[in-house]
């Protein structure tokens, strides 16, 4: 007997399985008898069953508060840190818990179920690690939400920077954050990567640094992180977010960087809604795209996972929750169009962020925590290609989320009534 079996759907492998659900863990992935005995059958048939979306990079205690106090007029990257700033002195506790589980419902409607989130720490009161800490509780039962305290302002910067981060991560958030671009001076920006580190590694830690978000060749952060990753022993736990440097670097030096992260398994996380936005702005023509070097990482066996970065706050106005949207933006601007190509983003929208954030019991094994999504569309590319409706998102084992299928009518004379953006291949009926 199993709580749910979800029938007939074509895993991101291109299996077709029965998944049987039993106390919260897939018990079964099999051709199950019709006749099984379940609390609840989902009939997937020709539909893609995925583990759920997992977001590695995201800014949750600025969610939603896009025009507060003002709106980001240059679209840079540094005044949506100013602004930013002007807001932290203004916003409440119970404003930002608010803002952030209105956020946690797009998020779990759209099969997004877990979430990497930075939380600034350049704040005496601490109120947005109280208010994420709180957060990530209320979420527990249904969207893992992983925090990593980050000094927005550096480390050095900031006179109390550091103390406050060390205090974030004895409040129980999780991974150790920070902005080496950010800090006053290179050297300063080196010694800040070398601290976190050793922070990381006293306390067993991973490590996500926002590193070199910036359009300038010579911001080389990430090499650091890498020997200090190496230094430290923290192989596979450390990971480079935004890395945008990399896409101007001279190629004589990053043919010597790339095997230097492959070599410390240093992860990349590139966040292409953002990064295409607020990069490239000094730029006239040609103008920068902004984002790092994604196919050449992965080409050294580096992983990278697509992060969403903002939803509609000071940094970008738009923004959904949609991983699929993420996939899709990380797609064009990496070129990744051959099919395997394809097929990987949406697997850097899910099994490959879930090894960043070092997720247990992911997947769509047996034994894993029964978290899924079931989409209207017939494989990983259909599923970039049409963002689709997540017609069940099912969390820990219970159904979170319903969704009726898409299907617009038509009234046109001859042709049909009913029109799906699902392609049927000619002659397939
Ligand atoms: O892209 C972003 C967003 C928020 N803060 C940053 O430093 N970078």
């Amino acid at each position: 007997m199993f709580d749910i079996v979800v029938k007939g759907g074509t895993l991101p492998d291109g299996r077709v399985a029965d998944i049987g659900i039993r106390d919260g863990r897939i018990a079964a992935v099999e051709r199950l008898d019709d006749a099984v005995e379940a609390g609840e059958v989902i009939d997937a048939t020709g539909d893609l069953v995925s583990p759920p979306f997992v977001d590695p990079h995201f800014h949750m205690d600025a969610t939603l508060s896009y025009g507060l106090p003002r709106i980001n007029a240059s679209g840079t990257l540094l005044e949506g840190i100013a602004l930013w700033g002007e807001l932290k002195q203004v916003m409440t506790v119970d404003e930002v818990k608010e803002r952030a589980l209105a956020y946690c419902d797009w998020a779990a409607s759209l099969g997004l179920l877990a979430i990497r989130s930075h939380v600034d720490t350049c704040d005496d009161r601490l109120l947005g690690v109280q208010a994420l800490l709180d957060v990530r509780e209320a979420v527990k039962g249904y969207i893992d939400l992983q925090l990593v305290a980050f000094p927005q302002d550096g480390l050095y910067c900031d006179p109390t920077a550091y103390e406050n981060t060390v205090r974030a991560l004895d409040m129980g958030v999780d991974v150790v954050g920070g902005i080496p671009h950010f800090e006053r001076t290179m050297a300063y920006g080196v010694a800040s990567v070398t601290a976190l580190c050793e922070i990381a590694a006293e306390r067993g830690l991973l490590v996500d640094l926002h590193c070199d978000e910036t359009d300038d060749p010579m911001s080389r952060h990430i090499e650091t992180l890498a020997y200090e990753t190496q230094r430290l022993g923290l192989q596979g736990r450390v990971t480079g977010s935004h890395l945008t440097s990399m896409h101007s670097m001279d190629n004589y030096y990053v043919s010597k960087l790339l095997p230097l992260m492959a070599e410390a398994q240093v992860a990349a996380i590139p966040n292409p809604l953002i990064n295409i936005m607020l990069q490239g702005r000094h730029d006239t023509f040609p103008k920068r795209r902004g984002l790092t070097r994604v196919k050449e990482m992965q080409a050294l066996g580096i992983t990278v996972g697509w992060g969403q970065d903002c939803v509609r706050d000071p940094w970008y106005s738009l923004g959904t929750g949609d991983m699929l949207d993420v996939a899709f933006m990380g797609l064009h601007v990496a070129q990744m169009s051959a099919p395997e190509e394809m097929a990987r983003c949406f697997d850097m929208v899910t099994a490959e962020s879930a090894k960043i954030m070092h997720l247990d019991g992911y997947g769509l094994e047996v034994g894993c925590t029964a978290s899924l999504v079931v989409l209207d569309a017939g494989d990983k590319i259909e599923a970039v290609r049409l963002r689709p409706d997540r017609l069940c998102v099912i969390a820990k084992g219970k159904v979170i989320s319903r969704q009726a299928r898409n299907d617009a009518r038509l009234s046109i004379p001859g042709r049909p009534e009913s029109v799906r953006r699902r392609h049927q291949p000619m002659g397939s009926g």
